[in-house]
C-alpha cells in the first residue's frame, strides 16, 4: 500500500487501490488499480481521486492514471445427466466454500428451465440491476454474487424457452458485470442438449465438474454428459458422488439407499478423477431450502463440500 499526504484525504478503499503517487512542480501523479471496477465505478473512482488529490496544498494539476492488472476469468461448469441429483445443491456450496478459502467466485444459475439458485443462496425476489446494458449480479448473505433467471421471472412462472432464446438468456447472465470475480461457476441445466452447448461452444469453460447419485441410471446419464464435455474440448476436472451414504437421524446406523462407491468405480471405469462424496443428510436440504447452504457453517456437514473445493482449486492452480 502506497503511504503519501496526497492521498490522505481519499476514503480507505480509494486508497488501499492506489499503486503509486507522486509530486513535481505542483503537478501530481496518482496511478490507480480500477480491475473489477465496470466503467462507471472508474469514472466515480477517477473524479474523485482528481477532487480529493486537487485540494491538497501545493497542487495545480492532478493526473490520474488507471491500470488494471486483473487475471482472466474462468468458467467452471457443474453438469450432470439427469435432474435432481443434487446438481444445484453442490454448485451453490462449492462456490460458497471456494469464497471462503479467499476465492472471488460468481455463480451463473443456467439451469434455466428450473432455476434454485436464488433459493439455495437466500435472495429470491431480489431483481438485479442492468447498467450499460449488462446485469449486475445479485449480492448474498454467504459472500457470492449470483445471477440466475429466477431473479428476471416471477417465481412459479413457467419458462418455456426455445433453443436460440435460451442461448441468449445464457449470454446475459454469464456476460455480467462480474468486477473482481477470477472464477464463475456455472450450474448447467440437467442433460445434454442445446443449451449445454451453447454455453460450450459460446464461453469455453476451462473445466467441468460432473455430479452423480449412486444408482445405474445416474451414472449412465453422466456419462453421457461427459461424453458432450469430451466433444467441446472441455476438460473434466472429476466425478462427485451425491446422495451417498444415508446416517438415519434417530440411531445413526449408515444405510446407502441409492448404493454407494458406483460413483468412484464409474469414474475409474472412464478413467476420470474422483472428487469426493457428499452424503444424503437431512440438513443438507433444510440448508438449500432455506437459502443456508451447509457449506457456509462450521459444522461437520460443510467438510465434504470443502474437500472437493480445495481440490477444484487445486486443479484450477494446476491449469492456470
Ligand atoms: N446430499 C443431499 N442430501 C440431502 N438432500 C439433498 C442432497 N443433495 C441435494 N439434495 C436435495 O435434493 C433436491 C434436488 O437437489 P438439486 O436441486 O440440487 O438437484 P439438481 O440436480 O440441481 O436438480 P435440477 O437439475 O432438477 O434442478 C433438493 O431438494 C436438494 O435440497
Amino acid at each position: 500500500m502506497v503511504d503519501h499526504p496526497l492521498i490522505a484525504a481519499l476514503p480507505a478503499p480509494l486508497r488501499d487501490r492506489v499503486t503509486s503517487a507522486t509530486m513535481k512542480d505542483g503537478r501530481a501523479t496518482v496511478v490507480l488499480d480500477v480491475a473489477g471496477l465496470d466503467p462507471r465505478q472508474r469514472e466515480q473512482a477517477e473524479a474523485a481521486v482528481t477532487q480529493r488529490v486537487g485540494a491538497a496544498a501545493g497542487v495545480n494539476e492532478v493526473r490520474v492514471i488507471l491500470t488494471a492488472e486483473r487475471k482472466a476469468r474462468r468458467i467452471v461448469a457443474v453438469g450432470s445427466g439427469k435432474g435432481g441429483v443434487g446438481k444445484s445443491t453442490l454448485t451453490a456450496n462449492l462456490a460458497v466454500a471456494l469464497h471462503r478459502m479467499g476465492h472471488k467466485v460468481g455463480l451463473v444459475d443456467a439451469d434455466i428451465y428450473g432455476p434454485s439458485q436464488p433459493t439455495i443462496l437466500g435472495n429470491q425476489g431480489v431483481r438485479p440491476e442492468a447498467r450499460e446494458d449488462k446485469l449486475v449480479p445479485v449480492a448474498s448473505a454467504v459472500g457470492v454474487p449470483v445471477l440466475s433467471m429466477g431473479h428476471l421471472v416471477k417465481p412459479g412462472q413457467a419458462i418455456a424457452w426455445r433453443g436460440p432464446m435460451a442461448g441468449n438468456a445464457l449470454s446475459q447472465l454469464i456476460d455480467a458485470h462480474w468486477g473482481d470475480a477470477e472464477l464463475l461457476l456455472v450450474d448447467l441445466p440437467p442433460g445434454t442438449g442445446d443449451v449445454q452447448l451453447t454455453m460450450l461452444q459460446k464461453f469455453k469453460p476451462a473445466g467441468a465438474v460432473l455430479v452423480s447419485t449412486p444408482q445405474d441410471l445416474a451414472l449412465i446419464d453422466a456419462a453421457r454428459a461427459g461424453q458432450l464435455f469430451d466433444q467441446a474440448g472441455v476438460p473434466v476436472i472429476g466425478l462427485v458422488e451425491n446422495m451417498a451414504g444415508y446416517a438415519c437421524p434417530h440411531c445413526g446406523e449408515i444405510s446407502d439407499p441409492f448404493g454407494a462407491g458406483g460413483v468412484e468405480e464409474a469414474a475409474r471405469r472412464l478413467e476420470l478423477p474422483f472428487l469426493g462424496r457428499i452424503p444424503l443428510d437431512l440438513a443438507i436440504r433444510q440448508g438449500s431450502d432455506s437459502g443456508q447452504p451447509p457449506a457456509a457453517g462450521d459444522g461437520a456437514i460443510a467438510e465434504p463440500f470443502r474437500a472437493i473445493a480445495a481440490k477444484l482449486a487445486a486443479w484450477l492452480a494446476k491449469t492456470s
